[in-house]
């Protein structure tokens, strides 16, 4: 055999060229080899040379080497010759080249290094990939042999016989130290060695010296033992409990720095108790260090540990994740996606004790295979791409939907931050996709709207716009009564907000009255969302207040349907409120003929309404450029809905409330805040969840969107209400007990449904509350859509002589501490006249 027990192999020229010892107890090695250091480049080579049982084979003339050849192609079998002084023996070598060559010494010298070298410069140099080791079987091993060895970048293989089994040397043997520092040098006037310190991944975690005493102790201890320039032997970690397990240890190119690959212990390698010295780390290692930590720490009900001990939900996870990654598109959702599944895919590692460098082994394995599995998918997961079918085993179709469930009380900060969190809206994105649009639509006005309309909608229009009187399509008297009551209640509730008539009048001092005034806003853009489903609900939520609000021109702007008609009951609602323009036309698109203008669009002033991220971001964009000079409402995103229920709530209701806005796209999220709710009325909601769900035809829009939504359990009202409150709901429902006690506490929100008989799509078509609100916590600083939306609050102010040389002094005192002379005369020219 190549290897066997007796000889632990450190190879030298790895320090130089390769650059790498394996400190290794690897179950995929022959038992014979384990705990020893061996070479890793060779390491599979070895390993399969071993496993399929091949003898050492000896070469005697070029004829076996031709026949070696032609049985095995690949190169990849490591072969062993007997040294001899005689150089045409090396050109048998030569027909070798390739293949890995050991040359195995029974005596071996200094002088024999001069003869190597010749034979290797004059014959075997030139062999490009040939890699050399010396066996030196019994030869006597010596420091200064080693460091000869390495400056003429020999690689050895030594025998067991002659290494220390312990830290110390002696006559002999040399310790692994000794046989490390041999090819080692230092400029340092300490003569330590300098040495990086990296975890399995190779992100370093510090700086730190060695010396030869420590470098044994680490070696033999296979701990991260350094030499401290000031404390001398430093073990690390012995008194914090951060130590380090010694993996690998290599030299680099020149010799003169060490590297150690540790696996750090606790709270990390840094006194300042964080991973590394630069901070806490990054990336996948630090995704690792935390999904350990969370293995031995977390609490119950955190969703990580939730994710260890349940094997079913880690499983569709990483199932769901490997899908969505598969349909990602976009160079940014791939990347979100892949990180998605990685996330999932570590955990799981975690849980069975895997850890990264297992995985990195096994990468570092397969890279120098011999053999290859093809590499063909299993047949179930083969798409017939002929057939055009879906990939038969999705078992997400079967599997049960239901939302991830916290225990508030026991969860860790991070993770009570992470509940907060909308899914993402991948901003710069959707801007970068946005602008282009917008830019276009103000250059080219109706032809680039049109284009647009054909590109994103898949309809060819004539004309982008239609202008009343419009054409109002027969409609069934149901849903015409159902607008018609819609329409009243909530122009009911829109008029009372606003007085048209009444002026605010303050006398602030006498002879001074101060009063405010109302005016409309004359050309308002209201937007009806219409690309996964048409809302003319929304026509009445922004037409009716702009109606009130006395607005001069009112342009509705909609997508077209599929056979470029527009949707029959926006059209009814366009006419009852006196829309001047349907623009037909979706997207950004539409924002931007609003903001601009086109030949056939006339320009508003003000833009309302909700829509996708491609309209919100639009929106925000336009907002911001003085050339269009335009307002908006407010960035209303994704539907959100947010219920606090308590024990006596009712399993069914609380659910279909969740559903109803789940099923608005897959970026809604809904969320359910327990009050002292039960076991068993929890797994009530869950099953009720999957029933309701998948009795839904929009079930796979639900399934998305309640893939990011989540239950969390509280144990006091106040708690929950503190949750509600910062994340500040589009809708909150008080589905509680004495509900309408609770209202007092909600402080951001941007609507709220008080008591179980109050369902949030009442709000959402009927009862006379606006459905345009604002998301993604928005609610803590903007209001939903009302009447004063839509107009403007002037103020003026009165001045009688009396009420002027009242407030004379005043004025002309503050208007000097300021420095504003003019401001002063103002005054000062009208006083004379009065004093
Ligand atoms: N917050 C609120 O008050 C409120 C109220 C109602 C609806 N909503 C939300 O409004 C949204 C409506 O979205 P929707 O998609 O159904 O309709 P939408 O009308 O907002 O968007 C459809 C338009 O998007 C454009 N578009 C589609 N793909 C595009 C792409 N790849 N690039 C550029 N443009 C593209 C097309 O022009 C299409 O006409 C939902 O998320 C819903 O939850 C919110
Ligand atoms: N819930 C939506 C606002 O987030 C509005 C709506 C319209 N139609 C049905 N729902
Ligand atoms: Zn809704």
């Amino acid at each position: 055999m190549l290897f066997s027990c007796s000889n632990l192999s450190l190879d030298l020229t790895s320090f130089f060229i390769v650059g790498e010892v394996l400190l290794t107890n690897s179950p995929n090695l022959p038992h014979s080899l384990r705990n020893t250091w061996i070479k890793i480049t060779e390491e599979d080579d070895y390993i399969s040379f071993l496993d399929r049982g091949a003898e050492r084979i000896v070469l005697k003339n070029s004829d076996i080497a031709t026949s070696i050849r032609n049985q095995i192609p690949n190169n990849r079998l490591a072969i062993t010759v007997n040294f001899c002084q005689n150089k045409e023996f090396y050109n048998i070598i030569k027909d070798l080249n390739g293949f890995t060559i050991i040359l195995s010494f029974d005596v071996f010298n200094l002088d024999d290094i001069g003869f190597l070298k010749e034979v290797i410069s004059q014959n075997l140099m030139d062999l490009e990939k040939t890699n050399f080791i010396l066996d030196l079987k019994d030869a006597k091993l010596t420091y200064e042999l080693i460091k000869q060895l390495k400056e003429n970048k020999l690689e050895i293989m030594i025998p067991e016989s002659q290494v220390s089994k312990t830290a110390e040397s002696s006559d002999d043997c040399l310790t692994l130290g000794e046989i490390v520092t041999a090819s080692l040098k230092t400029d340092r006037t300490d003569g330590l060695y300098t040495t990086v310190v990296t975890d399995e991944s190779g992100v370093a975690l510090g700086l730190v010296y060695s010396s030869l005493k420590s470098l044994n102790e680490s070696i033999y201890s296979r701990q991260g033992i350094y030499q401290s320039r000031n404390r001398g032997l430093w073990h690390k970690g012995l008194t914090s409990g951060a130590t380090q397990d010694l993996l690998k240890l290599n030299l680099d190119c020149d010799g003169d720095a060490i590297k150690f690959t540790v696996t750090q212990h606790g709270s990390g390698f840094c006194h300042l108790n964080t991973r590394t010295c630069w901070g806490q780390g990054y990336g996948i290692t630090h995704l690792s260090q935390v999904l350990r930590d969370r293995m031995s720490n977390s609490p119950e009900g955190s969703y990580t540990k939730r994710l260890f001990n349940d094997r079913d939900l880690l499983k569709s996870k990483i199932i769901e994740e490997a899908h969505e990654l598969c349909d990602a598109t976009s160079k940014e959702d791939v990347a979100w996606e892949a990180a998605d599944l990685i996330y999932f895919a570590l955990a799981r590692c975690t849980a069975e004790g895997v850890s990264l460098s297992d995985i990195e082994k096994h990468l570092d394995l397969r890279s120098k295979k011999i053999t290859r599995r093809p590499g063909n998918a299993k047949p179930q997961f083969i798409k017939k791409a002929e057939e055009n079918v879906e990939v038969p085993t999705i078992p997400l179709i079967k599997e049960e939907i239901e939302m991830c469930v916290y225990d508030f009380n026991i969860l860790q900060s991070d993770e009570k931050k992470r509940l907060l969190e909308r899914p993402i809206m991948k901003t710069e994105e959707v801007f970068g996709k946005v602008k282009p649009i917008l830019d276009d639509v103000k250059k080219n006005g109706d032809k680039s709207l049109l284009a647009f309309t054909e590109k994103f909608d898949q309809v060819k229009l004539d004309s982008p716009v239609v202008l009343p009187p419009f054409n109002v399509p027969q409609l069934k008297p149901n849903v015409k009564k159902a607008i018609d009551v819609a329409f009243s209640n909530i122009l009911k509730f829109h008029s009372s907000q606003l007085d048209m008539s009444a002026v605010l009048k303050v006398e602030t001092m006498p002879g001074i009255v101060c009063s405010r005034f109302v005016r409309p806003i004359e050309s308002v853009g209201l937007y009806v969302p219409g690309g996964s489903a048409v809302l003319p609900s929304t026509a009445l939520m922004l037409g009716i207040p702009a109606m009130v609000a006395g607005c001069k021109n009112i342009v509705i702007a909609t997508p077209p349907r599929k056979d470029g008609t527009l949707c029959p009951e926006v059209v009814y609602v366009a006419e009852k409120v006196g829309a001047s323009v349907i623009l037909v036309a979706g997207g950004a698109q539409a924002i931007g003929a609003m903001a601009y203008g086109t030949e056939t669009v006339p320009k508003v002033d003000k833009i309302c309404g909700p829509g996708n991220q491609f309209v919100t971001a639009a929106k925000m964009i336009v907002q911001n450029d003085t050339s269009a000079m335009v307002s908006i409402d407010m960035p209303a995103g994704p539907s959100e809905l947010l219920v606090i229920a308590d024990d006596n709530c009712n399993p069914a209701y609380v659910v279909s409330d969740l559903l109803s806005q789940a099923e608005h796209g897959p970026d809604s999220q809904v969320i359910l805040l327990g009050v002292n709710l039960s076991k068993s009325r929890l797994a009530a909601i869950q099953k009720e969840l999957d029933k309701q769900a998948k009795a839904l035809e929009r079930c796979e829009i639900i399934r998305k969107s309640i893939a990011h939504s989540h239950i969390i359990l509280f144990n006091s009202k106040k708690m929950a209400m503190d949750f509600s409150n910062t994340y500040a709901p589009e809708h909150l429902i008080l589905h509680v007990d004495d509900a309408e006690s609770w209202v007092k506490d909600v402080f951001n929100a941007g609507s709220v449904f008080v008591g179980k008989w109050a369902p949030e799509s009442c709000g959402d078509y009927a009862s006379g509350t606006n459905h345009t609100l604002p998301t993604y916590g928005y609610a803590k600083i903007y209001s939903g859509v009302n009447t004063n939306t839509f107009v403007k609050h002037i103020t003026s102010q009165t001045l009688t002589k009396e009420g002027l040389s009242n407030i004379a002094d005043t004025v002309m005192d503050l208007a000097e501490i300021e420095g504003l002379g003019a401001h002063r005369n103002a005054v000062a020219v009208r006083v004379k006249d009065l004093r």
